[in-house]
């Protein structure tokens, strides 16, 4: 794990302490309490967000919606019980291999 973003690291601590808090005090816990269908809906709508604002090319607003999607992306993943840690070492996976030969490698 060293040399990934400390960022992302505390960032899913702070969400798994969060499971189970309560909701009235934690927007993470709210999101969870409701349920991975949900999560997945919120994620894409802030995947839509930062969409938008870069096909208008307005960066400062693409920095703030990027911090919302890699946020909301982590709320997914903890709904379904995957962890940043698997996302991490899939990417780990690919790191040096072309990824041609990996779309074509998914074909099979
Ligand atoms: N990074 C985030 C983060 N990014 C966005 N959000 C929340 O996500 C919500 C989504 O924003 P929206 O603009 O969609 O607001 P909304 O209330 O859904 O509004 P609409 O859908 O009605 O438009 C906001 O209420 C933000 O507060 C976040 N909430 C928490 N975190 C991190 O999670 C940690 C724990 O937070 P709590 O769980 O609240 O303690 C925090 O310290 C942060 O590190």
């Amino acid at each position: 794990m060293s040399d990934r973003p400390h960022t992302l690291d505390r960032l899913w601590s702070t969400i798994e302490d969060r499971r189970g808090a309560d909701p009235d005090q934690s927007w993470t816990a709210r999101l969870l309490s409701k349920g991975p269908e949900k999560c997945a809906e919120k994620f894409g709508e802030e995947a839509i967000e930062a969409l938008i604002e870069a096909v208008k090319g307005d960066t400062d607003a693409l920095t703030r919606e990027g911090a919302d999607v890699l946020y909301h992306f982590c709320i997914m993943l903890a709904s379904r019980g995957v962890t940043l840690k698997d996302v991490l070492s899939e990417l780990d996976r690919r790191h040096g291999t072309s990824g041609v030969a990996e779309k074509a490698a998914r074909k099979h």
